[in-house]
């Protein structure tokens, strides 16, 4: 478990003091994928350091697996870090070795010796789907492949905390998400817990169990990531959810708003299995209205489908209303539209 209570971190500055981590307290569970998102300069990789033992406190404790890593030194806080891997941006891999000898790497340092090593590596390159790549030099490599290569040697010494700052944040969408299934079936696969940190809502929705929100070295926000989907409440919260889920949405609404002036755009936000319910016609065979769609989607996460439907009702004020109300009453959300935003 990682626990962090109540932990702040202040640097140093020609300016004077600047807070990058405002007391945070945070629990994150064994074998947990847990997201930290935020915009630029939102304490992210400050919090990585902190989680890692790089940076220490100005106050507060890191507790990972029962050590304080805010407290360790020596021999206790290499003992400690041995456990926790990092997977990085930009790879940070050795561009003379190849992918077989980037991956021995840390077992070199180790200590392993030459046949456990070898052995070793074969399993690793097996894990990440990198066969036939072994003596392939990382500049013969696409991004998706150097990234395995950097997931691959994070996993040598097995750590039970795996780190990824930003690791697919130089990839494009396709290799991202090849990326992301790989970091699940890890997760699921060896049993251990990953920690992320991004600023797309894509990757906490598709890949992890619980997100905590970052804003100006706050945790402005902590949940089950479904739940934050279907019920974010920090502003920046809801642009995040936003920015996942509204492709399209934006110009199909203002489109709509301004063809169709009669009756309400509503937002209606479905969660797991009220996706499958055959809503809409029940509305229509119940009531006086007509509907209208607009816009919809459906986003997959980790704990169930997320969605939101877009429609315009059109009918009496009261007819509308019921129709409203006997939505609320089935446990979907709606929201009155009036502006694009
Ligand atoms: N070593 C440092 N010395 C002084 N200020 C720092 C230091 N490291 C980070 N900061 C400041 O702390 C704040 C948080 O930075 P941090 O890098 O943790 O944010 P971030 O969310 O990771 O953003 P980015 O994705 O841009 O790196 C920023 O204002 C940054 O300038």
């Amino acid at each position: 478990m990682i626990q962090l209570d109540n932990v702040s971190k202040q640097y140093k500055t020609a300016n004077g003091s600047l807070t990058a981590v405002d007391n945070v307290s945070l629990t994150i569970q064994d074998r947990e994928i847990f997201g930290i998102i935020g915009y630029s300069g939102a304490g992210k990789s400050t919090m990585i350091r902190l989680l890692n033992g790089l940076e220490k406190p100005t106050s507060g404790d890191v507790l990972v697996n029962d050590v304080n890593i805010s407290k360790a030194r020596g021999n206790a806080l290499r003992n400690a870090r041995h456990h926790i891997s990092m997977v990085f941006q930009h790879f940070n891999l050795l561009w003379s070795r190849t992918v077989a000898e980037n991956i021995a790497f840390p077992l070199e340092i180790a200590g392993v010796k030459k046949d456990a090593r070898e052995k070793r590596v074969k399993e690793l390159i097996a894990l990440v789907g990198l066969e036939g790549r072994d003596d392939a030099y990382p500049s013969q490599l696409s991004g998706g492949q150097k990234q395995r290569v950097g997931i691959a040697r994070a996993l040598a010494n097995n750590p039970t905390v795996l780190l990824c700052d930003e690791a697919t944040s130089a990839l494009d969408p396709e290799t991202t998400d090849a990326i992301l299934d790989l970091l699940v079936s890890i997760n699921e696969k060896l049993g251990l817990t990953i920690v992320l940190i991004t600023h797309e809502m894509h990757v906490i929705r598709k890949i992890c169990h619980r997100v905590a929100v970052m804003e100006k070295g706050k945790v402005v926000e902590q949940g089950n990531v479904l739940e934050v989907f279907q019920n974010p409440q920090a502003p920046i919260t809801k642009r995040f959810v936003t920015q996942a889920t509204s492709t399209g949405q934006k110009e199909s609404v203002a489109q709509m708003l301004e063809d169709y002036r009669e009756g309400q755009l509503i937002k209606l936000f479905f969660v797991g299995d009220q996706t499958e319910q055959p809503v809409i016609t029940e509305i229509i065979r119940k009531f006086a209205v007509d509907v209208n769609i607009v816009h919809g989607n459906i986003s997959p996460t980790k704990s169930g489908p997320y969605g939101t439907l877009i429609v315009q009702l059109t009918g009496s004020d009261a007819d509308v209303a019921a129709a409203i109300q006997y939505l609320e009453n089935k446990g979907i959300k709606s929201e009155v539209i009036s502006d694009v935003d």
